[in-house]
């Protein structure tokens, strides 16, 4: 009997160290697989407030403490402009443009595996590896296939629908196959600093803001009429920027006795400046039946057919939804099988063929039969 032993020694890993459990047991997974494992944390947005005080200093700090742990090198990265160039500029241009942006799907096709594989190519890396929930196969001819984490509760393969193959063909995602509590349960098992760590929340990298005044910082706010559809007054808004379709208005226009159903947003007419409401959580100015999207990305380079049947997902919290894709280029007209809820241009379509995540694009403009819905 041959028996194979692979030396994984000779292959260069650059982890993605945030300072959190994820990628603390990734690089902990990697170095007892027996790669050679090098840790770098990034540091892409400057937080330091009024006091001086910058959670990034306090992660890096749990970098340095988790890398002594498991006995790797580590380094620390600034992508500060880079962030700011490829990622925040693109971010307010679409509130600007009175969408809604995804910046998490923009980081990580910019930033964690664009300037950071980079830089991880320049250490010499033969991969790099992050602690997200999504995992990687590769078919017998060498293509790389997205599969969703095996965490239905954790799945990020949504955030990760821009990768190309080439950058996939340089990725690893070891706790893919995981559940979130054996994660925690084998950082605790090792003894690691991060192991209760809570898990981070807010704008990617930037964090938990107020967001309306983190917003109007960089955004001047121009307040303007609420209208509904029929063309009736109800209030004034403070800035289109600062609404997402389908969100409760909360603008203190409660309904009368008769009809108290609450008031959601449900389009904007930017030229107007004006912002559109509907009464009722299900109102039919919300439900959509078909999107345009842009920006078409396949993993494996390639679409299944020009029409095909699969599932997306609009949002990242959300279940599947069947739906038929016509592509054409790398624009999409996706119809649903049935109407679907608050669909926001800005956000990401994502395909699914069972658990392989096929890739996604950015919506532009939501349908209800024909009816182009939103305004924007
Ligand atoms: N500041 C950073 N420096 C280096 N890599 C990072 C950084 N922030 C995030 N990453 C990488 O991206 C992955 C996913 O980031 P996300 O913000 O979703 O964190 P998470 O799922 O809470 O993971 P973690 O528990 O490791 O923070 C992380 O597991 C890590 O590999």
């Amino acid at each position: 009997m041959m028996v194979i032993v692979l030396d994984n020694s000779k292959t260069r890993v650059v982890v993605g160290m945030s300072g959190g459990v994820d990628s603390s047991v990734t690089a902990l997974l990697l170095k007892q697989q027996g790669y050679d494992v090098v840790g770098v944390f990034m540091k892409n947005w400057d937080d330091t407030d009024e006091n001086g005080v910058c959670t990034a200093t306090t992660d890096y700090e749990d970098v340095a403490k988790v890398a002594a742990e498991i006995g790797i090198p580590y380094y620390a990265i600034n992508f500060e402009k880079e962030y700011w160039d490829r990622v925040f500029q693109y971010f307010l241009a679409e509130y600007k443009a009175g969408r809604t942006p995804n910046p998490d799907v923009m980081c990580n096709k910019e930033i964690k595996f664009k300037a950071f594989l980079d830089y991880a190519e320049e250490l010499d890396a033969d991969y790099i590896a992050m602690g997200h929930y999504a995992q990687l196969t590769t078919d017998e001819n060498g293509v790389r296939h997205m599969l969703r984490g095996a965490d239905a509760n954790k799945d990020q393969t949504y955030f990760l629908s821009q990768l190309s193959q080439a950058q996939l063909a340089k990725s690893m995602f070891p706790i893919g196959g995981m559940q979130k509590p054996a994660v925690r349960a084998l950082a605790e098992q090792y003894g690691l600093a991060t192991a209760h760590k809570k898990d981070s929340t807010g704008i990617c990298f930037i964090g938990e803001r107020n967001f309306k005044q983190f917003l109007s910082t960089y955004l001047p706010a121009q307040p303007g009429k609420m209208m509904t559809v029929d063309g009736e007054e109800k209030g004034t808004h403070d800035g289109l920027m600062y609404y997402t379709i389908g969100q409760r208005s909360g603008l203190g226009i409660g309904g009368n006795s008769e009809n108290s159903e609450p008031w959601f947003v449900i389009g904007k007419d930017l030229e107007a400046n004006v912002l559109y409401v509907g009464q009722g959580y299900n109102n039919p100015a919300l439900m959509a039946t078909s999107l345009d999207a842009s920006g078409m990305n396949f993993f494996t380079g390639a679409a299944p057919a020009q029409d095909f049947h699969c599932t997306a997902k609009f949002r990242y919290r959300q279940k599947d939804t069947g739906v038929t894709v016509h592509l054409d280029g790398d624009q999409a007209t996706i119809e649903f099988d049935e109407p679907v809820r608050a669909i926001t241009p800005g956000q990401a379509v994502v395909l699914y063929d069972g658990e392989e995540c096929l890739g996604g694009g950015t919506i532009d403009v939501a349908y209800n039969d024909a009816r182009v819905l939103q305004y924007v």
